[in-house]
């Protein structure tokens, strides 16, 4: 097994009830490398992203987090090793300000936590905050409420809590779902200038997304991996064409 990877999927099986959600799926990724993950709905892509996070625990196989075995542990255990995940729904204070949402993130998983001290103004979180806000462009909106806030400039402060703490790893769930054409565009602009050592695994039925912020596709359809490949390889394969633009996906 290579401990090089920043994650390595071995036989990943889970089970609800008869159903496996996914069955047997093995896959790893490089440190930096960024992958999408397509397929139909039902495929098993949020299942999956579950079992890497450990909200739902595999019923079998190994996971490893940067070489580490991280198979038993829980969420929290994983988030405190750098990996993060954003959701289809939304996560947000919506009576708190841009900016206090993300400094509250960074302060959450910083060690001082749960310090009664309150942070100075020239608090190291609070410059992380306000690097994290401008890069995901919502810098001229930082003391609005996001709760006032565009659908799109949600999901793009979606995007800045989970840089929150110096991740190593993000999972990113369907980014562009709901965004109009110039949010997706800011949306591609955004995942393309992360810091490079940052990996993740996107999500996404937007393939005009999705085949430009990665350098790797892992098509997935009824549980099972059934082709990897670069994102041109995969858009001129027939076999996908076929599998995942006539399957019916949302
Ligand atoms: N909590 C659960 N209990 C029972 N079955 C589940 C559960 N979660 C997912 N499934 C089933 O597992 C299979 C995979 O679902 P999953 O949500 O992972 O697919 P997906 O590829 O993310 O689909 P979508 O694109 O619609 O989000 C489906 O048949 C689904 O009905």
């Amino acid at each position: 097994m290579n401990t090089g990877n920043a994650l390595e999927l071995r036989g990943i099986t889970k089970m609800f009830g008869a159903l496996a959600a996914i069955a047997d799926v093995t896959l790893s990724v490089r440190p930096g490398e960024r992958r999408a993950v397509l397929g139909s709905n039902g495929a098993g892509k949020t299942t999956l992203f579950n079992c890497i996070t450990g909200d739902f625990p595999a019923t079998s196989g190994i996971i490893r987090f940067f070489g580490e075995d991280v198979t038993a542990f829980p969420p929290y255990e994983r988030i405190r090793r750098g990996l993060r995940r954003t959701y289809q729904i939304s996560s947000l204070f919506a009576g708190l300000t841009v900016i206090d949402n993300v400094y509250l993130a960074c302060r959450g998983v910083s060690r001082n936590r749960y310090s009664l001290l309150r942070p100075r103004a020239d608090d190291a979180l609070v410059h992380a905050a306000e690097t994290l806000v401008e890069a995901v462009h919502l810098t001229a909106v930082r003391d609005r409420l996001v709760g006032e806030l565009a659908y799109g400039q949600q999901r793009q402060l979606e995007i800045a809590l989970a840089m929150s703490g110096a991740p190593r790893f993000i999972l990113f769930d369907e980014p562009a779902a709901g965004l109009s054409p110039t949010e997706r565009r800011d949306l591609v602009a955004i995942l393309t200038s992360l810091p490079a050592h940052i990996g993740y695994i996107i999500i996404e039925h937007d393939m005009d997304v999705a085949l430009r912020v990665v350098e790797s596709v892992t098509m997935m359809h009824n549980g099972r991996i059934f082709k990897e490949g670069r994102p041109s390889e995969i858009e001129d394969d027939p076999e996908v064409q076929e599998l995942y633009l006539g399957g019916g996906h949302g």
